[in-house]
């Protein structure tokens, strides 16, 4: 039998430091009120009953007006979250307008992370918002983001509710979208443990080599096709040590499940209105501006079987004896041995969240790294020169070069903190009061954290538009771009495999091929205009490249 969840959690994270009561019930209580005072005057003659319980008069009558105006205001402030008395004010921010607030001050439409940043130039850091009532902060430099996301963890690392993707689209099984009352610990423990560095050096280190093998003779084929082979290779990769399933081409079932939880994660979490206003998520599907209502729902189905068909493969190649060795087929003997303590609906949650989370961040990585390439061709012949010192020309890179390497590693640096993947992370959430350099910061805040501004701010990176991986080295080395995969508790879990798949894929593309800028009909060379997508992960629109075969590729290397 399995076994229920066991949450660990602290209890000082739980418990919110006021309660907040959902205003249409402070209204409705204010409402009652309102009738239950009605009903006693009426015994005492003092006002004639009415026809309902709260249908107005017949006749208008300036009591009954007042009397349900006083009882619903009442009642709304009564019971409004009361706050620790502070002496102190809001950190600044843009000024709000009657009941929106901020709505029109929050960043959207694209390029988000650098009007946050425009922001706390002209505000501070952090900047504050208040939109319908909910205070939001953005946070954009190293500094606040050490003292608050760091050194307050505990406090600031919830998630807020974000009913567009988690009770709409259906994905709050995910770890990423998990608030801390929804089993995240006990989650996220298993996800830190299987992720662990020992266990991707010893387990997943193998299945990368044997992908990106695969990789370099799809490309030596199809070299038009370098986007979808990069896709389809990180994809291979998480897919194979998740269910254990080889994938083989672009239309594989996995695949094509794991792009659409992509597609759902495209819009910036946390900025729909009604991840702001949950309350808008019980409009009817047919009300006018109910459109994101319809788009949501329509990837329940999504959501539901990219954690149920691979989970039932697995059962089902388990008790046919055939099931490959995968995170998940391990998880389900461990339960049935009676080791384990998930249930069944936990393992495919886990599933889903190794599968959606792994691979796309490193894919979107690696086409940034395409491009940096084709900008920057002095770092490409540099990186270039040194694998070919340290490998020689008659093998492909390995692990095991990575400690003789000096410049790839810096490389590898620079290009997260080029363009960070996830350059506002994924929203965090405050569970308590906190005073801050002298300002409030409520309980139930959501925290934009601004990584994309922290690593490119001027003070830290000389220069930061530029791709220079020689600012890491040297006396004078710039700060690692280390908050590029988060912070505090919400920390990355996936970085050391992230790190390693990218090592070996950048060090081997850069080995076997050389990437330049796109020709034009005319030949001429042209630099192609990119955009990056805003979602959680930020993705380049595709962009013309050449890729070209080292002359001096060695036909022993054995992928020809
Ligand atoms: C270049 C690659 C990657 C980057 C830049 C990246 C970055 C991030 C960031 C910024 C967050 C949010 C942290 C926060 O809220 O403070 C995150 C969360 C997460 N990442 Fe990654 N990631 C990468 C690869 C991976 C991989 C390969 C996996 C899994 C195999 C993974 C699994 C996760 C999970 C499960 C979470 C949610 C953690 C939680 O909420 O507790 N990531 N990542």
């Amino acid at each position: 039998m399995l076994l229920p969840i066991v949450t660990v959690t602290s209890p000082k994270l739980h418990a919110p430091s006021r309660p907040t009561v959902f205003w249409p019930f402070r209204f409705t209580v204010g409402l009652c009120g309102y009738i239950l005072l009605q009903r006693i005057m009426c015994l005492f003659y003092i006002l004639p009953l009415p026809k309902s319980l709260i249908v107005m008069p017949h006749s208008p009558d300036i009591l009954q007006v007042l009397g349900i105006c006083s009882c619903l205001v009442l009642g709304f402030f009564l019971l409004a979250p009361r706050r620790k008395p502070s002496s102190r004010s809001f950190p600044p921010g843009p000024p709000g307008k009657f009941l929106v607030g901020n709505l029109q001050n929050l960043p959207r439409g694209g390029s988000e992370w650098v009007k946050h940043r425009d922001l706390a130039r002209q505000y501070n850091d952090p900047v504050f918002f208040r939109v319908f009532g909910k205070p939001v902060i953005s946070i954009n430099s190293a500094a606040v983001a050490n003292d608050l996301l760091e050194g307050k963890g505990l406090l600031y690392s919830d998630r807020p509710r974000l009913p567009s993707v988690k009770e709409l689209a259906g994905y709050g099984w995910n770890l990423i979208l998990k608030s801390y009352h929804e089993g995240w610990a006990a989650h996220r423990k298993v996800v830190a443990q299987r992720l662990h560095p020992s266990i991707v050096h010893s387990q997943y280190r193998p299945v990368m080599e044997q992908e990106v093998l695969l990789f370099l003779k799809r490309l030596q084929a199809r070299p038009d096709n370098l986007f979808k082979s990069i896709k389809l290779t990180t994809g291979a990769i998480i897919v194979m040590i998740t269910y254990g399933h080889q994938v083989t081409d672009e239309a594989d079932p996995y695949i094509e499940m794991m792009e659409q939880a992509r597609a759902a994660g495209e819009k910036t979490l946390g900025a729909a209105l009604v991840d702001i206003v949950p309350f808008f998520q019980h409009i009817p599907t047919w009300f006018p501006g109910a459109a994101f209502k319809r788009h949501a729902l329509s990837r329940r189905k999504n959501a539901q079987e990219l954690r149920a068909i691979p989970y039932n493969n697995i059962k089902r190649d388990l008790a046919d004896g055939t099931a490959a060795p995968s995170i998940v087929s391990a998880l389900i003997e461990d339960v049935f041995s009676g080791a384990g303590e998930l249930t069944e609906l936990d393992i495919q949650d886990l599933g889903g969240t190794f599968y959606t989370t792994g691979a796309d961040t490193t894919a979107t990585a690696v086409i940034n790294f395409v491009l940096a390439m084709m900008l920057y061709p002095d770092v490409q012949r540099k990186a270039q020169d040194e694998l070919d010192a340290v490998v020689g020309r008659h093998r492909l890179p390995g692990f095991g070069d990575r400690e003789n390497l000096s410049y790839i590693p810096c490389v590898l640096k620079e290009l997260l903190r080029w363009r960070p993947v996830a350059p506002l992370a994924a929203p965090h959430y405050t569970t308590e009061d906190d005073e801050y350099n002298g300002w409030h910061i409520p309980a139930h805040t959501t925290v934009i954290p601004n990584i994309w501004a922290i690593l490119h701010d001027e003070e830290t990176y000389s220069d930061p538009e530029s791709f220079i991986p020689e600012r890491f080295i040297g006396a004078a080395k710039e700060a690692d771009p280390a908050f590029v995969f988060g912070f505090g508790r919400r920390v990355c879990p996936g970085r050391f495999f992230a790190d390693d798949s990218l090592f070996l894929l950048v060090a081997s593309i850069l080995h076997v091929f050389t990437i330049s800028k796109p020709r034009d009909e005319a030949g001429t060379e042209f630099e192609p205009a990119v955009t990056w997508s805003s979602g959680l992960v930020s993705v380049p629109t595709l962009f013309p490249y050449t890729l070209s075969a080292r002359q001096t590729v060695a036909p022993e290397l054995g992928f020809m």
